[in-house]
């Protein structure tokens, strides 16, 4: 059964408070802390890798008995060389790009068998069938809604077509979206079957995190009811 699932992205926050401002999305409603791992070669900008993810684990650990899921996106060339490094720091899901690997196989291999989900990314120019041959062996698929590489850029429309292939091949596949999601675009990317949904500017710039946050979930979860009332009358 699919939920809705939101993913604060971590990028928007104030980075000398990153514990509590982790601590703040959890008890916002956040379902996934969504940690975007770039290092200046595959995209233009550069942000942390899997220490300041560990040190975040630990943080957690000590001030929260929430559950929480670290939810690693990584754009960098050579992901393989960082599976065993996130494994250890408390990652939860490993996202690698299609577009930074030569053996996707292997490497989905490599992150299941080091304890953590796995699923591919994919940039707006990349076409969506290039990841038709690993679907079955994905937790999740995340679709690019920006070129990646930086936070508060606008939301790509035409991406949705990705959204309703995979959907309508998927039925139960969590479907993620990453790139300029707020109240004013969730609805195109609900719609189109998208359910785990990352937020960076419009929550962290809201006055209302939690509402912000609870917007985003209800557009899911109608979308989500609206699409089995669908199934039902078919
Ligand atoms: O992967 C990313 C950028 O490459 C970020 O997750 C994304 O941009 C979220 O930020 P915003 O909601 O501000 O667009
Ligand atoms: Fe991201």
């Amino acid at each position: 059964m699919l939920k809705p699932k939101i993913a604060p992205s971590m990028l928007s926050c104030d980075f000398s408070q990153l514990g509590e401002e982790a601590i703040r999305m959890i008890d916002s409603g956040a379902d996934y802390l969504h940690m975007d791992v770039m290092d200046g070669h595959f995209v233009n900008n550069l942000t942390f890798g899997a220490p300041v993810v560990n040190c975040l684990n630990n943080y957690l650990q000590k001030n929260t008995k929430k559950e929480y899921v670290l939810d690693c996106h990584l754009m960098v060339s050579n992901p393989e060389k960082w599976v065993e490094d996130f494994a250890k720091s408390g990652a939860t899901i490993f996202t690698f790009h299609i577009e930074a690997t030569e053996n996707p196989s292997e490497l989905i291999e490599k992150i299941k068998s080091n304890g953590m989900k796995v699923s591919i990314a994919i940039k707006p120019k990349t076409d969506v069938s290039i990841i038709f041959p690993f679907l079955d062996k994905l937790d999740m698929v995340l679709i690019m809604t920006v070129e990646p590489g930086f936070g508060g850029q606008s939301f790509m429309k035409d991406m949705m077509k990705k959204v309703e292939i995979l959907r309508e091949k998927l039925p139960n596949l969590d479907i993620q979206v990453d790139g300029g999601l707020s109240p004013k675009t969730i609805d195109f990317a609900s719609k189109a079957g998208a359910n785990v949904i990352v937020a960076g500017t419009s929550i962290f710039k809201s006055d209302d995190p939690a509402e912000t946050i609870q917007i985003l979930k209800d557009s899911v979860q109608n979308n989500l009811i609206d699409k089995d009332k669908d199934k039902d009358k078919k």
